[in-house]
């Protein structure tokens, strides 16, 4: 794959002072030079023109890789582009996103996944992925092109339709076949769209008070038990997009039992909130799949902590305002994600106990980068290692306020809510690329 380095030149030596790697022992001094970790210890000093950050004593970990994002660019940059999508995932603490390939036109050939990997670096901010489309058009029809993807300038390594599951179970068993003779990886927006015609919340007591159209839960699962044996007797990888209910997990669990290479992710929206959320009609809380219920939610931050769900993926979902502020059956589903994601990890795991700093390193960064096989993200804060790091203060709380988001939309279900922890800076292979709120270029 030709895609291992991204955007931002190492130039340069930032010294970070003060801060705990992974929120463990006394502080300590990190200092970076040309993009790599060159000495950690006390009392570090650094030569003049050191780019200096104090990192206050807060805790130091390899910066976050989201494995689902939308950018929405081409075709919809009145509400998020990859500047400033880009710009987002920097303040959270992001060095790697991968864009999904839902946008207009479809990121399902090699033009346009080449282009979204040269904006990317162009930005400058985040190393951007573009994710290509498994079929043609997101039709769910004809297979893409996915070699010509791998072998462009993006090198293209996970592919999805994701807004759209691949439910023909024959075109899904091909291109899992054809994804493990690339190398690539598939991921699987599971929703079997003959049970989810109309729907638009969880099917349970609050959906049916509410008058509003269920989502059933086994519409996502037979599609995670067909994908898991699909990919057993492909001998191929799959990797199953925002994970929503407490039966999925009961599949994972017994799948990884199986020894069947499936791999998953949750969203922060779906560890954090139910369905009660829905009780207002309010559209910022639509979403696919939908809030589900308080046992879902449980089992979903059990199984992160035990590793039977892989890794957080914020699934940042940018609408505009007219598409959101209507009917609730109407609106579009998605949430923002890239600024919240991780003070919502410290609030469902950390707090209780369920995650330590480690955990947070882990399910944020280093398995993620395992999945897509980065080879310079999600790495060890050792010396000798790719510089590509954020600096979190666990101690200050800040107020989630949409319009205050880098987004060019504002449409987080978070507004008004408390959240803990701050990212107070990230660093992109030895460039500062975040600081205190604000984007450095
Ligand atoms: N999650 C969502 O509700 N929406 C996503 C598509 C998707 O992730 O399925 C979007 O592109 O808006
Ligand atoms: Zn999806
Ligand atoms: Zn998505």
């Amino acid at each position: 794959m030709s895609a291992t380095t991204g955007s931002v030149p190492p130039t340069g030596s930032v010294l970070i002072r003060a801060v705990r790697p992974y929120g463990e022992g006394d502080p300590i001094d990190v200092l970076v030079v040309d993009g790599v970790i060159t000495e950690i210890g006390s009392a570090v000093t650094a030569s003049e023109g050191t780019e200096v950050i104090d990192g206050k004593g807060g805790v130091l970990l390899p910066g976050f890789v989201d494995l689902h994002t939308h950018l929405r660019e081409p075709g919809r940059e009145d509400t998020e582009t990859i500047r400033s999508g880009s710009a987002a995932a920097a303040l959270g603490g992001y060095t790697a996103v991968f864009a999904m390939a839902n946008t207009s036109p479809v990121a399902d050939n090699s033009t346009v996944t080449d282009n979204v990997w040269r904006s990317g670096r162009e930005v400058g901010l985040v190393d951007v992925y573009p994710v290509g489309a498994v079929t043609v058009g997101l039709a769910g029809k004809q297979l893409a092109e996915m070699g010509m993807m791998a072998a462009g300038a993006a090198g293209v390594r996970m592919f999805s339709d994701d807004g759209k599951c691949v439910d023909d179970p024959l075109l899904m068993r091909r291109a899992l076949e054809y994804a493990t003779g690339l190398g690539v990886l598939i991921a699987q927006h599971a929703e079997e769209p003959r049970l989810t015609i109309g729907a638009v919340a969880n099917e349970g007591p609050t959906a049916s008070r509410l008058g509003l159209a269920g989502w059933p839960r086994a519409a996502e699962e037979s599609i995670v038990i067909r994908d898991a044996l699909l990919a057993r007797d492909a001998g191929a990888r799959i990797h199953i997009c925002h994970a929503s209910t407490e039966g999925t997990v009961e599949l994972l669990r017994w799948a990884k039992d199986q020894g069947i290479a499936i791999t998953a992710e949750v969203t922060p929206h779906h560890l954090l909130l139910d369905d009660s959320r829905l009780e207002t009609y309010d559209p910022v809380n639509k979403v696919n799949p939908p809030l589900r219920e308080v046992r879902d939610k449980e089992a979903l931050r059990q199984a992160l902590a035990e590793g039977i769900v892989d890794c957080v993926a914020t699934d940042h979902a940018p609408h505009a305002a007219q598409e959101k502020c209507c009917e609730f059956a109407q609106a579009k589903p998605g949430m923002l994600g890239l600024q919240t994601a991780l003070p919502i990890i410290v609030e469902t795991l950390v707090k209780p106990g369920l995650l330590d700093w480690r955990g947070v390193a882990r399910v944020m960064s280093e398995r993620p980068a395992q999945i897509v096989e980065l080879t310079d993200q999600g790495r060890p804060i050792e010396v000798g290692e790719p510089a590509n790091l954020a600096v979190v203060d666990p101690d200050t709380s800040w107020v989630v306020h949409g319009p205050d988001l880098a987004s060019l939309s504002a449409n987080t279900p978070f507004e008004t809510m408390t959240m803990p922890a701050t990212v107070t800076a990230t660093v992109l292979r030895g460039v500062v690329t975040a600081r205190d709120g604000q984007v450095t270029r």
